[in-house]
């Protein structure tokens, strides 16, 4: 290696979009207690797949949630894209979503009366975008995940699979630039699960988006930049 080389300044490491501080976080109290998270430290930066697995119980909704700002904890620090997280109210969470934070958490949270193709178009409505292109994305995205022919349906019309898909759809449909999901393909058969891996690994990949999941699938897995195991509430290694 050259003088020169070795003089050179190091590339700066990459802004991080989640850093998460010695988390922890119980339920109840007393000998009952159930502590759900003990100490949860990591970051995940712009551009990365991050994949929380452990069995069911360690933590891995807990700890989602609360990166989420849908929970607080009872010590540490979350930060998500510069933004401190604490339990943030709806007015905080829709600072998030404006920030390009999207998630996709246990219950779908999609709204009843809507169709799917509407539900789909929310963020690119608070996004104020022209209705002929918002019509486009979400045509092209309803395709992605193998829902083209529901874009009229209600959420009461779809199965618990095509909620899910719904979801992702919405969730992706702004390009966010971080994604925390609650295992995105659990509800999935085999086919639309990969296709919905995928589709989220592409948007990784051509966007920079930053993508936090917990997942129990091992192509999920396979495809993750850094998998953060949780047991019992701590991780035990990437
Ligand atoms: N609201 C709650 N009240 C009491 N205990 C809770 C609550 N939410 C979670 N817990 C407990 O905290 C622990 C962690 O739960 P969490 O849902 O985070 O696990 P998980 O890894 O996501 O599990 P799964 O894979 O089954 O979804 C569990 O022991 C759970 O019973």
């Amino acid at each position: 290696m050259s003088a020169a080389v070795e003089r050179s300044t190091p590339e700066p490491a990459p802004e991080p979009t989640v850093v998460v501080d010695d988390l922890h976080r119980s339920y109840g109290t007393g000998p009952a207690a159930v502590h759900a998270l003990r100490g949860v430290s990591f970051t995940a930066h712009r551009g990365e797949l991050v994949a929380i697995v452990g069995r069911s119980g360690s933590g891995k909704t807990t700890l989602l949630n609360i990166v989420a700002g849908l929970e607080s904890a009872d010590a540490g620090r979350v930060s998500v894209a510069g933004t401190d997280v604490t339990a943030l109210d709806e007015d905080g969470r829709d600072g998030l979503r404006r920030q390009g934070v999207a998630m996709i958490l246990q219950g779908f949270g999609l709204v009843e009366e809507l169709t799917a193709a509407e539900n789909v178009g929310l963020p690119l409505r608070l996004q104020r975008w022209r209705p002929a292109r918002r019509e486009r994305r979400v045509a092209t995205l309803l395709g992605l995940v193998g829902l083209e022919g529901h874009a009229a349906h209600r959420p009461d019309e779809l199965s618990g699979g095509q909620m899910q898909r719904v979801a992702v759809a919405r969730a992706l449909a702004a390009s966010p630039t971080l994604l925390i999901a609650d295992e995105p393909t659990g509800q999935l058969d085999t086919d639309t699960g990969l296709a919905v891996m995928a589709l989220i690994r592409g948007v990784v990949e051509a966007e920079g988006m930053t993508a936090l999941l917990s997942t129990h699938d091992p192509v999920m897995i396979a495809l993750a930049d850094r998998v953060l195991h949780l047991e019992d509430g701590r991780l035990t290694g990437d």
